[in-house]
């Protein structure tokens, strides 16, 4: 959205409960005094995000709660200092809105697109160290951290990286708001830039749904719709809220309602590997009105959500909680009804988002970190038969992906195999979906969307 009301947001004492819980995946800093000036230095620096802006999302996701709207959710796993360029985030915010043309008329409903975008620099480890050639070093936590290069000085956390990240997630919304409120979102245009993809003979099977929209978008112009009006169109952003100095830094208070808000994005979540109900992250997303995720995996018991709802949405607000599950193909049949089931028991709403991506890592023989387009999809596909049976809603996707041309999922219409993830392996930490397999999952996952609603 990215209008919205510029309400004043003061920067505002630390909300402070989450500093005596136990904090996984935080960077070991070297200086903690350098750490506390930078902190103090973003404390003094404008919000990214307004809580106009934060409230109008929260509604959004309300709405998809109820299957009056759908979310996509969609960038990078990590964002890059490097990829910070208009080019990448052009692709990327192009790609979004091709898919999300897309999955509307598959839907019937609008599309709540929300990046992956202006923040995503912070990651969790499977491991603190990396060892190569007898070498061990700290791991890459994601360029708000510390340097991608396997060096002792770059992989040194270096809180000054914070600032870095700060100002290229204002860059990176600027030119979204640009993009989204200045016409590049004209429905006409991205719909024959979607034409463009269903005409190369690999997606041949998408034709006859892309004339569907075509005459659909013939019906709309004979029945004299505006499409001028349509050519801006909301916009958010999101990243798991890992870095709690700086997430606890971005916090502001909302000087019409005295609320805090994290105004380094408009949707923050906790990561699976972070998500203890009594750790510090929950607290500091328990502490802000932003609309929130959770990532689940197949590993948490009813329990352990319920008592997630009860710190992250305990009054039961419409679109305050989402929960973002990633199961893995194999298992999301079985390990997802037991959690709808004790949620739908329960009565407080949530939002329920796939994650299709992360419980579908495998290493590849030539080894490279990597997921297979038919696994992903499966996961989308057992998300909604799972949400059929129960007569619950699936309220949204969240995907990893790129603009660009890359080579790191394996399969789908270009049918990329192991050899040919060599070609172009770019990202920093997991595979990413490229240009074309993310309009391909956007079509089929249109199709099990019209399939569920008819
Ligand atoms: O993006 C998610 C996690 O950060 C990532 O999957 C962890 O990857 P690792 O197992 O390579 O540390
Ligand atoms: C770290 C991530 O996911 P999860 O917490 O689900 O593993 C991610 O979204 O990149
Ligand atoms: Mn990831």
């Amino acid at each position: 959205m990215l209008i919205g009301v510029m309400n004043k947001l003061e920067a505002t004492a630390s909300p402070g409960t989450w500093r005596d819980r136990p904090a996984a995946q935080q960077p070991a800093y070297p200086d903690p005094g350098a750490l506390a000036a930078v902190g103090e230095d973003l404390r003094s620096r404008p919000p990214l995000v307004f809580a106009g802006e934060v409230d109008s999302l929260c509604s959004r996701m309300a709405q998809a709660a109820l299957g009056r709207a759908f979310v996509l959710m969609g960038g990078d796993c990590a964002e890059s200092f490097d990829g910070n360029t208009a080019t990448d985030i052009r692709l990327k915010v192009q790609t979004i809105l091709q898919m999300a043309a897309v999955l509307t008329y598959g839907a019937s409903t609008p599309i709540v697109k929300i990046g992956r975008m202006a923040g995503q620099y912070a990651k969790p480890r499977s491991a603190d160290t990396e060892t190569r050639d007898g070498l061990t070093l700290p791991s890459y936590r994601g360029d708000s951290v510390n340097g991608h290069a396997f060096t002792l000085e770059a992989r040194t956390p270096d809180p000054a990286r914070m600032l870095d990240a700060y100002l290229r997630s204002g860059t990176t919304l600027n030119l979204i708001r640009a993009f989204t409120m200045g016409g590049y979102a004209d429905l006409r245009e991205v719909h024959s830039w979607n034409r463009g993809f269903t005409h190369n003979p690999a997606y041949k099977r998408f034709e006859a749904f892309a004339e569907e929209i075509d005459r659909a978008m013939r019906f709309m112009e004979a029945a004299g719709v505006d499409f001028d009006a349509l050519k801006q169109v909301e916009f958010y952003a999101a990243h798991e809220a890992l870095l709690l100095e700086y997430e606890d830094a971005m916090t502001r208070r909302d000087s019409r309602t005295g609320d805090l808000y994290g105004t380094s994005a408009h949707l923050l979540w906790v990561g699976e590997r972070t998500r203890g109900a009594d750790d510090a992250h929950v607290a500091l997303l328990a502490g802000v009105r932003n609309p929130v995720g959770v990532k689940v995996g197949p590993t948490a018991e009813p329990g352990e959500l319920l008592a997630l709802v009860d710190r992250l949405n305990p009054d039961g607000e419409p679109g305050r909680l989402s929960v973002i599950t990633r199961m893995g193909s194999g298992r999301v049949r079985d390990a997802l009804p037991p959690l709808v089931e004790a949620v739908r028991a329960d009565g407080r709403p949530v939002t329920w988002i796939t994650d299709p991506m992360h419980g579908n890592t495998i290493t590849s023989d030539n080894g490279y970190k990597t997921r297979r387009f038919e696994a992903i999809m499966d996961e989308v596909r057992g998300f909604f038969e799972v949400h059929r049976a129960l007569g619950t809603v699936p309220g949204g996707i969240h995907v990893e992906l790129t603009g660009g041309d890359v080579t790191e999922v394996l399969g789908g219409g270009e049918r990329i195999d192991e050899a040919g993830l060599a070609e172009r392996y770019e990202t920093l930490v997991d595979p990413r979906l490229n240009h074309q397999q993310s309009l391909e999952m956007a079509f089929e996952v249109a199709e099990m969307l019209q399939a569920h609603h008819g």
